[in-house]
Order: structure tokens, then sequence, then C-alpha cells
């Protein structure tokens, strides 16, 4: 799928660097256009990236400060000079835009739903959000900015893909000291996902499109990404375990929002030689995903790559019935010193006035 990558704040810059520069180096080609955006110079200044500040008659250049409100006033007070920035980016070969932010933080967490309500009304193709969720040790502004930034994102992005900050650092690691690591992680599932719709060597009808991606997020919300990889045999027989052990833990233990399991749909994805690649294994795989996701509609494709290695990558789309977003909610909520409210349906909990939207 080709997309222009928009980073909005310090992790949205440093992410959409990790993304583009894993793309790059693999030569996938899928990633037509970077930018950058911050009201932060410094943060600007250390990426590879074409760049631009906003909010510089409010902030001067050192940022919003945490401010999610002041993020979303200053990126639509400069809306103008972002979307111009991004006109030769997002030509008629992009399939998708997506707008990569941090949540709790102020200019990421603001900016992010003002552009991509803002990007919606000029571009045809989907507006995704990439959104980075803070870590269960962070503060309570962080925590409640990205309550806020989520419910307003999932309403002004196509879908919002979330990662979780908790998801891949080791017990006793910060997660700033992890931010590397977890931005290579967030690289390496994004770049194959948006890479596996650009296959070109070899063309099989069980080759992977990026329409299936946009089928599997048409129906908005959150979605959730997983990836799990092992060592394969080159004859595909041997590789049936493989394929369904890679896919689980894909889906249980690699996934960017870890307990989303329960979804409204899924993609899976599996990359190797397609020599190796077993029809067997990749049926069965596709079953478990659906009985596990308890989702009728699990596509499936496979994705042709050189590598000694198969891979196996889950998108789910809806899975904001999961506990774990539950939990997340629910601590925003206690984050903005909100009442104790009643039992009622987690998918509700993005329409409800309990907590406010940013706009
Ligand atoms: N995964 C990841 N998360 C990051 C990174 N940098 C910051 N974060 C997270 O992003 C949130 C803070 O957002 P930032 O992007 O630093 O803030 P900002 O949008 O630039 O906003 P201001 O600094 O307030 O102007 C926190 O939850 C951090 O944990 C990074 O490189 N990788």
């Amino acid at each position: 799928m080709k997309v222009a990558l928009v980073g909005v704040g310090q992790a949205g810059g440093k992410v959409t660097e990790a993304i583009a520069a894993f793309d790059d180096q693999m030569d996938f080609g899928a990633v037509r256009g970077a930018l950058a955006v911050n009201s932060a110079q410094a943060d600007l200044r250390s990426l590879s990236l074409d760049t631009v500040l906003v909010g510089q008659d409010r902030v001067n250049g050192h940022g919003v400060g945490g401010d999610n409100e002041l993020g979303a006033e200053v990126m639509q007070a400069d809306a103008n000079q972002v979307m111009s920035s991004l006109d030769g980016r997002i030509t008629a070969e992009a399939e998708a835009i997506v707008v990569v932010a941090g949540l709790g933080g102020g200019t990421g967490s603001g900016g992010a739903p003002v552009l991509a309500r803002e990007l919606s009304k000029v571009y045809s193709v989907p507006v995704y959000a990439l959104g980075i969720l803070p870590g269960r040790d962070e503060g309570s502004l962080y925590q409640a900015n990205a309550g806020r930034s989520l419910k307003t994102l999932t309403r002004e992005a196509d879908a919002t893909l979330l990662i979780d900050n908790d998801a891949w650092h080791d017990a006793g690691e910060s997660v700033e000291g992890a931010f590397d690591a977890i931005n290579q992680e967030i690289a390496r599932r994004v770049g194959l996902l948006l890479a596996s719709g650009e296959a070109v060597e070899g063309v099989g009808e069980s080759v992977v499109d990026s329409s299936e991606v946009i089928n599997t997020l048409r129906d908005g919300g959150v979605a959730a990404l997983g990836y799990a990889s092992a060592a394969a045999s080159d004859d595909s027989a041997d590789n049936i375990n493989t394929v369904t052990s890679t896919a689980r833990k894909a889906l249980f233990t690699g996934t960017s929002l870890p307990d989303a399991t329960t979804a409204d749909a899924a993609l899976l994805v599996v990359a190797g030689k397609p020599e190796a690649i077993p029809r067997k294994g990749v049926e069965r795989a596709r079953r478990m995903v659906e009985d596990e996701t308890g989702s009728l509609q699990v596509r499936g494709g496979d994705f042709p790559l050189q590598s000694d290695q198969l891979a196996a990558l889950v998108l789910l789309g809806g899975v904001e019935r999961s506990d774990r977003i539950d939990e997340f909610m629910q601590r925003a909520r206690e984050a903005q010193k909100a009442e104790n409210e009643p039992e009622r349906d987690p998918t509700e909990q993005f329409q409800n006035d309990e907590l406010d939207g940013l706009f």
C-alpha cells in the first residue's frame, strides 16, 4: 500500500523516520512521502525528514509543554501551511495517508486529530492514524491527554492503529530507555504491512493486495498489529506447524496492543519465499485467527519475500471492545478525575460525554 506519512510531535517524527528508513532499507517503496510536523524546533532538527514548524507565533519554537488543547489550536491555525507542504507528497499514487503521533504529549496528541480531519476534507484516500499510547508508568497528564486524543482521533481518522508503549519493553526497563527499540518494532511491523500490498516478486492469486488492508480497516475504530517470525525450511510441507505457531505468537505475544484479540475483522499475511509457504498451514492459521478473534471477516494473503524466515503479520480491525482499551480508558478517566460511572458497553466509550473529546 503506497502511503504518505505525517509525523506530528516528537514521537510522531521519530516513528515516521523509523518507518521511512525501514522501507528504504528494504527497498520496498511503499512510503512515497514523509513529513514531520512539530511546535518544538529542536525536535525537528534531529530528524532526517522534511519538516514543518507550527505554532511559532504562540510558542516560539519551544513546544506546547504537554498542553494538547494548545497543540490542537496551533495545528488548526497553521493547518494550511502543513497541508501545502504535504501537497507534493500526496501524489495520485498514494492509497492512504497515515498520521503518526504519540498520544500522551501535547503537539502530537492535540495536532494529530486536527490534521486527520483537515486531510479527510481534502483527500479521498483513507486517512489513518498511528497512535502511541503512554505506558502504565507514565504520568497522569500523559494518560489524560491520550484518552482525550484517542476519543477524538477515532472519530476523525478512518481507523486508528494503536501501539502500546508497554507492548515491547522488557520488565525493569524504562519506557524512555526503550524508545529506540520500540520504534524499530513499530517500523518493522508497519513497514511490512504497507509493503505487503506492494508485492512484486511472484503474483499469484494468494498474494495479498492493499485493498485487503483497507477493507480490514473499513469499519474504523481501533486497530492493532501483531508480528512474529521463525526460521523456515525450504520445503513448504515442513512449515505447516511453523506457520500456525508463528501466527499464534503474532496474535498473542507479538501484538501492538496486548490482550486485544476480540476483533471485528482481521488480515493474516504470511511473508516468506513463495515455495516455503504451505497452503495448508496458511488455511489452518486463518481458521485459528477466526476462532480467536471471533470475527467472520478474516482475510488472508501471502507476501513473497526472499528470506530464510517465515513471518506472520496479523492486522486486527475493530478491537475497541478489548480489555486493554477498556483498562486504558478507565485510567484516562481517572486521570481526568471523572466521576465513577456505571458498567456499560465498552464500544460506547468513544461516544459518551464522560471524557471530553478535544473538539
Ligand atoms: N514509542 C515511542 N514513544 C515515544 C517516543 N518519544 C515520546 N514517546 C511517547 O510520546 C508521549 C509524549 O509525546 P511527545 O511526542 O514526546 O510529545 P509532543 O507531541 O512532541 O508534545 P509536546 O512535547 O508537549 O510539545 C509519551 O507518552 C512518550 O512516552 C518515541 O520515540 N517512541
